[in-house]
């Protein structure tokens, strides 16, 4: 196999709960996280001994700071060595709680995996992935995911097919300054005990339990969080949240046709606003050869 195209998917926090700060600084982590029908182009061309080149003409990021360079690196130096060109058509916004670039990281590892018959177990992935971001373990998998520790924790759970709509509004949110909020800020009890032995994930229970740490937090710093929840519940959302450490709001709609309308309506005010829905895996292959 001499190259191959992948779709890296978004993801959402469905829920996201910080229990405590770990011994290396992380924070321990309650998600229940799902891909999205949001994502990133990427191909991986083998190249004749050139080393790794990154092709990106949709973002400023300097090919060394890219978050796929620093994958390969992994790779090449514990594993085997590594020489492709990766081209890179990014859609997910970034610093937006998207999971954007973990999502092109989990891509890298498993395109590579496949073009260099790397035959890596899911712990071996796993084990790259948490290296490289505490999201990427979750990508490699995608669907809906109930995860923990600092993310390298992932159970499978079912759940129904969501039908979403995604505002990013033009504020970023770094996400080690969103965890640094957290911890300088007072906090509020949260219970995760709703969740134990929860099998499926539904509307109705997203409605009532489900919440997100960082949401009053990045809402104090960005009022327009909470405007674009009002906006959302105004023309018929079933529910809102912002997703991970923000500044990303989403909705989920009951029908396509409340969907569609309120699409229409919000996209005269906000640019960056996506229809999307559930995805069963992180990382799609679209071709190879
Ligand atoms: C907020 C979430 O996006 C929710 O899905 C993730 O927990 C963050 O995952 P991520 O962006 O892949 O995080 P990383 O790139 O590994 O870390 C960025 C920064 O977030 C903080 N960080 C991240 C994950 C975690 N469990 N505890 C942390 O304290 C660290 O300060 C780190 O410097
Ligand atoms: N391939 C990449 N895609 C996106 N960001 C990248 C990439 N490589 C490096 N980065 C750097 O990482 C930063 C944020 O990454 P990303 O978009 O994954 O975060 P996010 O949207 O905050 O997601 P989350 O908080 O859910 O992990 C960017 O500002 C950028 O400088």
């Amino acid at each position: 196999m001499q190259n191959i195209s992948l779709r890296a998917n978004a993801k959402l926090n469905l829920f996201l709960k910080i229990n405590g700060i770990t011994n290396f600084g992380y924070h321990d982590m309650t998600m229940i996280n799902q891909s999205i029908s949001l994502y990133d182009d990427i191909k991986i061309t083998k190249n004749d001994n050139q080393g790794i080149k990154i092709i990106d003409e949709t973002t400023d990021i300097e090919f060394k700071e890219n978050i796929m360079y620093k994958t390969v690196k992994i790779i090449n130096d514990k594993i085997s060595k590594i020489d492709v060109d990766i081209e890179i058509n990014k859609k997910i916004p970034m610093q937006a709680g998207l999971g954007g670039g973990s999502s092109d990281a989990a891509a890298v590892i498993i395109g590579l995996d496949h073009i260099y018959n790397l035959n890596l177990s899911d712990e071996q992935k796993i084990d790259i992935a948490v290296k490289v971001g505490a999201d990427v373990p979750f990508c490699l998998f995608g669907g809906t995911k109930y995860v923990g520790g600092i993310g390298e924790k992932i159970n499978h759970i079912k759940s129904d097919n969501f039908l979403f709509i995604i505002i990013k509004p033009d504020e970023n949110m770094p996400t080690n300054q969103a965890f640094m909020l957290y911890d300088n800020s007072e906090k509020i009890k949260r219970s995760t005990d709703f969740l134990q032995g929860i099998k499926n994930i539904d509307l109705d229970l997203i409605r009532k339990n489900f919440y997100n740490d960082f949401e009053p937090i990045i809402s104090d710093k960005f009022s327009i969080i909470e405007k674009i929840k009002s906006d959302f519940y105004k023309i018929g959302a079933s529910f809102t949240m912002m997703s991970g450490s923000g500044t990303t709001v989403y909705a989920i709609f009951d029908e396509e046709n409340t969907r569609q309308r309120a699409y229409d309506y919000l996209k005269n005010e906000y640019k960056n606003i996506f229809l999307s829905n559930t995805t069963k895996s992180g990382i799609e292959i679209v071709s190879f050869s």
